[in-house]
């Protein structure tokens, strides 16, 4: 019994140290690519150094063997497409664990509290009916004395039930945060649209719900984004980000669904409308893009026109979500090649 005490103890330092050893060896790797250490770049590493997530390791060799950048947008790219699913499955998981189990107690609860109720109110009909001043004098002792226990049976069982509505509250709490934290890992941080992460589940729940109408495509994307971040830096290069899903989110009609799937590029499942709707849309966002003027904050250094491409496709019979997106990517890369700021129709 102490060897086996002792062999466990033993093995829990031994993972404590393995553990001491990956968090040094994950701050070394961040630092060494000047990346904080945010929680979302602290759980790529660990997957990364914990041997846990080798297809997160071979995205990274292979990153490194590229000579790519080991960047900020890198990280979120790895947490999204091997970690944030992992997330959202195990809130949810606990989530409707819990909400499961407390249903269950309260119904269990309340079916206990009718039984007691009822068993009170049945003996205080029947010692109603005792004659005080008959032989049955005892009886009516001993029902008084079932009635008190009763009684205490019932009180305390009010207490059990106030106990589990308190926890009720909490796991209806619970509940929601967790709902929030979908939603946040279902969001992009930057312009508050969903991210790619949010295109699998929210698109394809709202294109599945419309498998009757014509809905449309937009795949957006800015271009010669890069030269935009080389020219006037990164945090310039987001502003823009951040005006394209403004512009986005404030001329789609309602009832679309606006994502930002990679770093410079944007989607939009339109509602069932017209080819001449849907291009209509497009343009009207191409348009404004062309219009913007920006001027740099501290400097007062005017950016010079950016514009976007957009691909526009018409969803057909048998579509699925990917078939349309690939169509409308194409009619994308059609309005890239034909010299950019414009919109193409998808044949
Ligand atoms: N500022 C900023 N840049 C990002 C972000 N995500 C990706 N990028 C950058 O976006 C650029 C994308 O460049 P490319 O894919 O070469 O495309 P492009 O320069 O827009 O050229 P075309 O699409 O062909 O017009 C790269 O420089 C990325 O580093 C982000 O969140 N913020």
């Amino acid at each position: 019994m102490v060897h086996s005490d002792e062999q466990a103890q033993a093995g829990g330092a031994h993972m404590a140290a393995r553990e001491d050893d990956i968090a040094f060896r994950i701050i070394d790797l961040l630092l060494a690519h000047g990346l904080s250490t945010a929680p979302l770049h602290y759980a790529v590493a660990h997957a990364h150094l914990d041997g846990s997530h080798p297809a997160i390791s071979a995205a990274i060799d292979a990153q490194r063997t590229q000579g790519k950048p080991f960047d900020a947008c890198f990280m979120a790219e790895l947490y999204e497409e091997h970690l944030a699913a992992e997330a959202i499955r195990h809130a949810c998981g606990v989530g409707s664990d819990v909400a499961r189990l407390l249903d269950g107690l309260l119904d269990q609860l309340q079916q206990a509290d009718a039984g007691s109720s009822n068993f009170k109110a049945s003996l205080d009909e029947n010692i109603g009916r005792l004659d005080p001043a008959g032989s049955s004098q005892h009886l009516k002792t001993v029902a008084q004395r079932l009635l008190e226990a009763a009684l205490k049976a019932s009180e305390s069982n009010d207490v059990l039930k106030q106990n589990l509505e308190v926890a009720d509250q909490e796991a209806r709490q619970l509940r929601s945060e967790l709902a929030r934290h979908r939603r946040e890992t279902l969001t992009d941080p930057l312009t508050g649209l969903l991210n790619r992460r949010g295109m699998e589940l929210e698109m394809a729940r709202v294109f599945a719900d419309e498998a009757d109408g014509q809905s449309a495509m937009l795949v957006l994307d800015i271009d010669h984004f890069k030269h935009v971040n080389d020219t006037y830096g990164h945090a310039v290069g987001d502003v823009v980000i951040r005006k394209v899903a403004q512009a986005v989110r404030q001329l789609i009609p309602e009832g679309a669904v606006p994502v930002r799937y990679g770093g410079e590029e944007f989607a939009v499942l339109l509602p069932p409308c017209s080819p001449e709707q849907a291009c209509g849309v497009a343009e009207k966002i191409r348009r404004s893009i062309e219009k913007l003027r920006l001027v740099r904050r501290h400097d007062k250094l005017a950016i010079a026109q950016f514009t976007l491409s957009v691909g526009v496709a018409m969803r057909a019979l048998g579509d699925d979500l990917e078939g349309l997106f690939q169509r409308a990517d194409q009619a994308l890369y059609r309005a890239k090649s034909g010299g950019r700021n414009q919109v193409m129709l998808a044949a």
